[in-house]
């Protein structure tokens, strides 16, 4: 895409309002995404067809899309409508053509820029959100935490249909990376175990309040909140290699994610009491059991059969899907949010207890693993 240039008018008598209509309908229909560089183009031109020069106020620091999508179109600077509209059918001309020559690429071209912990690429109208630090089993780190929120952010925004989230490796997660707990300077554990606190309530607050339907992949192992937050998703498709696993008692940890409620919810008070108080790491195919998984396949065919029957799904029209997810999870939001709230302020004060202090130390002298 990167080669796509805009350039001079290919028609002699310009873009007619006809030529454009009719290539913002292409737009909808190509297969492969563009990837955002692109779509920023086809977004500032389309705005200075519409609307002529850039003159709204420049999006706040931290309001990164519509900061990015500003720039875009306040570089156009006086460029005239005609041009404008011209550029953005003669862009859409190319990459029409492209789409329906071009070969699959190799993942590595398709990954989106920006994330240091995950790899985030969209093809087949589904963004796939991919942990990436399997020599660490794919342990949360904060920085992970923020990247995944960004990637939903955007993905919300994106012109995908479902998206998923997954992990590189042998393992989906081991769950929040215990080194979070290291180096506080001493002083500042009440402060940390705050600043802790808000940040896992806005991560799990971004699942519930996630608009389209959203896909666990679950290739390995999974534990701690990797697990807990399962119940905010639609699908959980696992590989019959998975194990469920969510040993907050040992680590002196209460539930988060919203499971205090999805748990009991799903499978019942007796089987969610002996996972999140008792530690009981479930096969995928007891999770299956218990309703916590949609479907296991075998680890050999794992991901050839997902991904066949994702990209099946991927093709359903994409607004009745948003619309029926939406009305499924509107009726619980409010419940969700307040168990969240509930859920983080009893974990700050159980991250300050012995117990947990403990637990941690254990594992990291190497005293304890699960
Ligand atoms: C903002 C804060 C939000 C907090 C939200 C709270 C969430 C609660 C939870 O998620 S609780 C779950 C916490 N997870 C764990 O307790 C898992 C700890 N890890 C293990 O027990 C084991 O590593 C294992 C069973 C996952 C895998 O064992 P295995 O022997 O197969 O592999 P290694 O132990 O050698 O692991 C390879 C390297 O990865 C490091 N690592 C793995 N998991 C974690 C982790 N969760 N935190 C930190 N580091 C982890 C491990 O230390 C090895 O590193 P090394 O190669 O440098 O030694």
């Amino acid at each position: 895409m990167q080669a796509l240039s805009l350039h001079m008018s290919k028609t002699a008598m310009g873009a007619s309002q006809k030529d454009f209509e009719s290539a913002m309908n292409q737009v909808k229909l190509l297969k492969k995404d563009p990837g955002n560089e692109v779509k920023l183009k086809l977004y500032a031109l389309y705005k200075q067809t519409t609307e002529g020069p850039c003159n709204t106020p420049r999006p706040g620091v931290f309001d990164l899309i519509n900061k990015a999508k500003w720039d875009a179109w306040n570089a156009l600077g006086n460029l005239p409508k005609e041009t404008a509209r011209q550029n953005y059918v003669d862009l859409v001309s190319d990459l029409s053509s492209s789409d329906s020559s071009s070969q699959v690429k190799p993942e590595a071209d398709r990954k989106q820029p920006g994330y240091e912990t995950l790899v985030v690429t969209s093809e087949d109208s589904i963004t796939k959100i991919m942990m990436n630090r399997p020599a660490k089993k794919n342990a949360l780190t904060i920085q992970m935490y923020r990247e995944i929120m960004l990637a939903l952010e955007a993905a919300s925004k994106d012109d995908s249909t479902i998206i998923v989230l997954t992990g590189n490796g042998d393992y989906y997660s081991s769950g929040n990376d215990l080194m979070n707990f290291m180096n506080i300077p001493p002083g500042e554990m009440e402060k940390e175990a705050k600043n802790g606190a808000i940040l896992l309530r806005d991560f799990v607050g971004c699942f519930i309040d996630f608009p389209k339907p959203l896909v666990a992949v679950i290739n390995g192992p999974a534990i701690g909140i990797s697990v807990t937050i399962l119940g905010l998703f639609d699908l959980v498709y696992a590989s019959d290699r998975a194990t469920f696993h969510t040993p907050f008692t040992h680590l002196g940890q209460s539930p988060e994610g919203c499971s205090s409620y999805t748990f009991p919810k799903i499978m019942g008070q007796a089987k969610a009491a002996e996972m999140l108080m008792f530690g009981k790491k479930l096969t995928a195919r007891e999770a299956c059991a218990q309703g916590l998984v949609t479907e296991v396949f075998p680890d050999s065919t794992f991901q050839k059969e997902v991904w066949t029957r994702l990209k099946a799904y991927s093709k359903l029209p994409r607004n009745t899907l948003h619309i029926s997810k939406q009305s499924i999870r509107n009726l619980e939001k409010e419940k969700l949010h307040a168990v969240n709230a509930e859920e983080n302020s009893v974990l700050q004060e159980r991250w300050l207890s012995d117990e947990c202090i403990n637990a941690v130390m254990s594992f990291l002298s190497r005293k304890a693993k699960l």
